[in-house]
């Protein structure tokens, strides 16, 4: 593909914490093989990439390795073995001024420990990496003020942490992170402290940032829904290894291992496959009537899908082109379950 941008990638990662002597790492290198060594594997053989503007969940279960790999990837802590490149550089091989400066320039973290200054308030905690720029402080302030009041925390800047609730205090990490735009974003379930409310209207936010610019977004969650709402391509680790990365729509639709089915069974597929993931070739039969648009899931347009009364149903793209035809038997199958 010639577009392709790739911000972030790792190359046969791996992340293996204890003290003794290391068994040599390969593929065949097993975990119970590093555990007699008195070792755990966190992270074991990961190789992937993140395009530029692209939004890579990693998803998993407690243990399995996420905040190990993302925490590899920004390098806060060091891989026991492969590589990470940030465009273009290999990020094991800088000196810490170069991590440093990389970080101050590109990068935001939002990690589930909040991470606040405590004897700062909310605003100078998010003045602060504007501080570190060496910005000056009327507009710090201006900035700090501004972001503060995106995530709804207007009235609370001369607040300290300790005066603030958990997701009080998570939205000041967000803030913060975001005050410095960078184009390379982790998140450690940067959600997971807020109420339902608040956590739809900070990724409806998340979503229109990213929509307005190319940011590279790595987002660890537990949260299939949010993961949904959020992802280009979900990465489910297991064992520290990465079991499948991919859309949303082939996670579910086409899992590539039996944890992967097992770990999605429960996720209802209509709410994830878009109509233009049925679109099939016309192969000769009539297009006839109003296009359901492609990007719109089942979920969305079911009303429209089950009063429909044509058989194949015309799908189209944002810019009106055609997709294709939809089977509307299919399409019922995903929405209702299979016809007994
Ligand atoms: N500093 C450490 N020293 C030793 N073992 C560690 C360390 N950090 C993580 N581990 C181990 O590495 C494995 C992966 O941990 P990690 O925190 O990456 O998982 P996770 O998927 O992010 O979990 P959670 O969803 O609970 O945050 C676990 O077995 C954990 O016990």
């Amino acid at each position: 593909m010639s577009d392709r941008d790739p911000v972030i990638s790792c190359h046969n990662l791996w992340k293996v914490f204890g003290t003794g002597r290391l068994p040599a790492l390969s593929p065949a290198t097993s975990a119970e093989e590093l555990r007699a060594s008195g070792h755990i594997t966190a992270v074991r053989d990961v190789s992937l990439t993140i395009e530029r503007g692209e939004m890579l969940v990693v998803m998993g279960l407690s243990g399995s390795g996420k905040s190990t790999l993302v925490r590899c990837l920004a390098r806060l802590i060091d891989a026991t073995s492969g590589r990470v490149m940030v465009e273009g550089r290999d990020i094991g091989a800088m000196t810490e001024a170069e991590l440093i400066d990389l970080r101050r320039r590109k990068m935001g973290m939002v990690f589930q420990s909040f991470g606040l200054l405590p004897h700062r308030t909310a605003l100078e905690n998010v003045a602060f990496p504007l501080e570190m720029r060496g910005q000056d402080r009327a507009s710090r302030i201006a900035r700090a003020t501004e972001m503060l009041s995106l995530v709804g925390l207007q009235g609370r800047e001369s607040y300290f942490p300790r005066e603030l609730s958990g997701g009080q205090q998570q939205r000041v990490g967000i803030a913060r992170s975001l005050a410095v735009e960078p184009d390379i974003w982790f998140l450690d379930e940067p959600f997971s402290a807020l109420d339902p409310l608040i956590r739809r209207e900070m990724q409806d936010e998340f979503l229109r940032l990213k929509a307005m610019v190319a940011k590279t977004i790595v987002f660890i969650t537990h949260d299939f829904d949010e993961a949904i709402r959020l992802a280009d391509r979900i990465a489910i680790m297991k064992d520290g290894m990465v079991e499948q990365c991919d859309t949303p729509e082939r996670i579910v639709m086409a899992p590539a291992t039996e944890y992967v089915a097992k770990f999605t069974s429960a996720i209802d597929r209509a709410r994830v496959v878009r109509a233009g993931a049925l679109a099939r070739p016309v192969q000769g039969r009539a297009v006839e009537g109003a296009a359901l648009s492609g990007h719109s899931t089942l979920h969305e347009i079911a009303r429209l899908i089950v009063c429909d009364p044509r058989d194949h149903v015309p799908v189209a793209a944002a810019d009106g082109g055609l997709m294709g035809l939809m089977d509307r038997n299919e399409a019922l199958d995903i929405l209702l379950g299979p016809a007994a």
